[in-house]
C-alpha cells in the first residue's frame, strides 16, 4: 500500500500532503546518529549507509521509531550511499544500486509496518474524535559530494573549489536516476554546503526528466552563509528557480541560527519552508565525534518551533543527534498549537 497522498503534479503533492497534515508537518530526526545510539559502529566512509550492508532491520527499528513518535516524513538511510563508496569497498555497480533501491524499499516497509499496526499511534483524532490515517512521505536522501568524502565537508564545502558543475552532476547522476525511480514519494538533497551544488541538482531534476519532486535542504553555520561563504538568499534564488522544488530549508545547522535563515528564505520564496535542525553540537570529522554545546540544549531546541512557524516554516524535524524525543516534543508543541485558534498562514 502507497501514501495516502494523491499523485498529482509536484507542487500539489506538498500543497496537497500539508492540507492533509493540518497546515505543517513533522519531518523525523537524526537518521545515523540513532543508528549509532543503538549500537551501529558508523565510523566508516559509508557512514549510515553501511548499516544497509551490516543491519538493515536496524534502519527498519529507527524508521518505526520515529514513524511512532509523529512524523509524517522519513527519510532514507541513502545520505552517503553512493555507488562511487559501495564500489570502494568492493562491490559491483549492481549491487551498489541493489542497495540504493533497497534504502528506500526500508522506508516503504516501515511504514507498511506502522500502518499494519493499525493502533492508536497510527491514527490521529480530531477534535470530534474522528479518526484519520496519518499522512506519511518517504523522501529519499541524497547527500551532497561533501557527505561521500567522509570527513565532514558538507560543513565547509570548500570542496568548490576542486570540482565543476558538471563533475558534481556525473557523481550524482546514477544515484538521482535510480532514486526516482524507487517508489520514494520525493527526493531530499541534504545538508547541502554551497551554491554550486545546489545548481548541478536543479540541472540535474531537469535534464534528466526526474519525475518526482524534490526539496532542497541547505547547511549553515552562521545563520546568514552557506558554509562556502555564499549568503543563502542566492542559494534560495537558485531553489526557488526549480519547478521540482516543493519546499526549500536548512538541514543539520544549530537551532539558534534557523530563526534568521527563515526569515532570508521566506524573502525569495513563496515555496513551503522545511527546517530540520541537529542538536547544535559540533562534528569532528576528522574522528567523526560530536562535541558538546555549551549554547544549546533539547529544551532550546523545542522551545524556538513555534517561532520557526510564526517566521513562515511549515515541515518541523531534526537532524544529527536529535532523537525520537525530539521529534515527540515537535509533534506535541505543534499539535498544542493546532488546538488553538489558527495563525496559519498560506504563502
Ligand atoms: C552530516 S555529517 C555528521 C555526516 C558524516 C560525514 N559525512 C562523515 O562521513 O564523517
Ligand atoms: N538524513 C541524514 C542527514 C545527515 S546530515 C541523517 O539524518 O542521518
Ligand atoms: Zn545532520
Amino acid at each position: 500500500m502507497g501514501s495516502l497522498v494523491k499523485k498529482g503534479t509536484s507542487s500539489s503533492l506538498m500543497t496537497e500532503f500539508l492540507e492533509k497534515c493540518g497546515g505543517y508537518a513533522v519531518v523525523d530526526g537524526g537518521f545515523a546518529t540513532e543508528l549509532e545510539r543503538h549500537g551501529a559502529h558508523i565510523k566508516d566512509p559509508l557512514w549510515s549507509a553501511k548499516c544497509l550492508i551490516t543491519s538493515p532491520h536496524l534502519v527498519t527499528k529507527v524508521h518505526l521509531d520515529y514513524l511512532e513518535s509523529g512524523a509524517n516524513i522519513i527519510i532514507t538511510a541513502s545520505y552517503q550511499a553512493t555507488i562511487q563508496g559501495f564500489v570502494a569497498k568492493g562491490l559491483s555497480v549492481g549491487e551498489a544500486e541493489s542497495l540504493l533501491r533497497r534504502s528506500v524499499e526500508l522506508s516503504c516497509e516501515a511504514r507498511e509496518i506502522f500502518y499494519n499496526r493499525c493502533n492508536k499511534g497510527s491514527w490521529d483524532f480530531d477534535h470530534a474524535g474522528k479518526a484519520s490515517r496519518r499522512p506519511v512521505l518517504v523522501a529519499a536522501s541524497v547527500g551532497s559530494y561533501g557527505a561521500y568524502l567522509a570527513d565532514g565537508s558538507e560543513y565547509s564545502g570548500v570542496y568548490v573549489d576542486s570540482v565543476s558543475k558538471e563533475s558534481l552532476k556525473d557523481f550524482h547522476r546514477r544515484r538521482v536516476q535510480i532514486l526516482a525511480k524507487s517508489g520514494a514519494d520525493l527526493i531530499a538533497f541534504e545538508t547541502i554546503p554551497n551554491k554550486l551544488e545546489a545548481e548541478a541538482y536543479v540541472d540535474l531534476l531537469e535534464e534528466e526528466g526526474i519525475d518526482i519532486p524534490a526539496w532542497f535542504a541547505f547547511t549553515s553555520k552562521d545563520g546568514v552563509t552557506v558554509p562556502s561563504g555564499e549568503s543563502i538568499i542566492e542559494c534560495a534564488e537558485v531553489a526557488d528557480s526549480c519547478k521540482k522544488l516543493v519546499a526549500i530549508g536548512i538541514n543539520c545547522t544549530a537551532p539558534r541560527y534557523i530563526s534568521d535563515l527563515v526569515i532570508s528564505l521566506r524573502q525569495v520564496t513563496h515555496k513551503p519552508i522545511i527546517v530540520y535542525p541537529n542538536s547544535g553540537e559540533v562534528y569532528d570529522g576528522l574522528n567523526k565525534k560530536w562535541i558538546k554545546s555549551e549554547e544549546e540544549s533539547e529544551e532550546d531546541f523545542v522551545s524556538y518551533v513555534s517561532r520557526w512557524r510564526e517566521e513562515g516554516a511549515s515541515l518541523f524535524g531534526g537532524c544529527c543527534r536529535t532523537t525520537p524525543n525530539t521529534i515527540k516534543a515537535i509533534t506535541n508543541v505543534l499539535s498544542c498549537e493546532s488546538s488553538a485558534p489558527s495563525k496559519l498562514k498560506f504563502w
